[in-house]
């Protein structure tokens, strides 16, 4: 069995961060270890709170997992403040897990920043360079580019500026797109692919990016050929927002549960 770890914020409402990629680990049959960034007072209508868990204590976590347990791959998510991104490159160079998705989260669906403004360079200097492959939606491929991506054209120029940050594969998400498309633009600096996406008239999609990176981490972990990795969890996380729940008043969460297993090749 592989071993995935996530290093994120917790999201009291469970519908994204440190809950949505456990629940996406569980669904994809590896063993699912966190490392606990922040903690978010947060339900489907808001983010009402954050507290930041200090530095020493986001190193103390993962070199706890590191030293007793092997790493197969390791998904990162909200990090919102420099020294925090800073104790976990220094700590991932030290460790050097095989797979390393980053997921540049900045601001939730409900508007709340969930990265301090002053933290963005520290996460395109430290820890864009060691991602496996980058997720960011395109207000998130915005700010590490600085040039406005509305079209398919725009997704490609900010994949490859990316690329020449360091990363070494990009998935440009279009979940954000105007119209009926949420098609998605992958890029490894040799060869381009666009993942295709019919938009599903829903606002139940409450960590969607979570549960697509944590899909990621899942897939590479076990092996996948990158583009293979890719359109399996393009396809885990739509089905998981066909099923989206119609939980709360605001926007409800992803769907992870038994009927999804098939869909990610799961054997129980
Ligand atoms: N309404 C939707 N219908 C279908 N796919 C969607 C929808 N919203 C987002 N996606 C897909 O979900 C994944 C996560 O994208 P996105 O929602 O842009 O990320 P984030 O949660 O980081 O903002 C992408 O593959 C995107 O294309
Ligand atoms: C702890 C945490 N991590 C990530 C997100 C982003 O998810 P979304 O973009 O669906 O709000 C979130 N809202 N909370």
């Amino acid at each position: 069995m592989k071993h995935l770890l996530t290093i994120a914020g917790s999201d009291s409402s469970g519908g994204a961060g440190i809950q949505a990629d456990l629940k996406t680990f569980a669904a994809h049959g590896v063993f699912g270890m966190s490392v606990i960034t922040a903690v978010t007072a947060q339900n489907t209508c808001g983010v009402t709170a954050v507290q930041d868990i200090e530095p020493d204590i986001i190193t103390a976590q993962i070199d706890a997992v590191f030293s007793d347990i092997r790493v197969d791959g390791v998904k990162i998510g909200m990090v919102s403040r420099t020294e925090s991104i800073h104790a976990i490159a220094e700590a991932l160079k030290k460790w050097k897990p095989p797979v390393i998705v980053v997921d540049p989260v900045m601001i939730s669906k409900s508007g709340y920043p969930l990265l301090q403004r002053s933290a963005c360079d520290a996460l395109i200097k430290e820890l864009l360079p060691l991602a496996t492959l980058l997720t960011p939606n395109l207000p998130e491929a915005e700010a590490i580019c600085g040039f406005t991506i509305k079209i398919e054209q725009d997704m490609e120029r900010a994949a490859a500026h990316i690329i020449s940050l360091g990363a070494k594969a990009v998935l440009v998400k279009g979940g954000h797109l105007e119209g009926s498309r949420a098609d998605d633009y992958l890029y490894d600096g040799k060869e381009g692919t666009w993942l295709p996406g019919t938009r599903i008239q829903t606002q139940h999609t409450h960590g969607t990016g979570c549960t697509l990176s944590s899909a990621l981490a899942s897939n590479l972990a076990k092996g996948m050929h990158l583009t293979e990795a890719v359109k399996a969890a393009k396809d885990y996380v739509t089905t998981a927002i066909r099923h989206g729940i119609a939980l709360g008043k605001g926007h409800g969460p992803t769907h992870h549960f038994v009927e999804l297993w098939n869909k990610a090749g799961i054997r129980v």
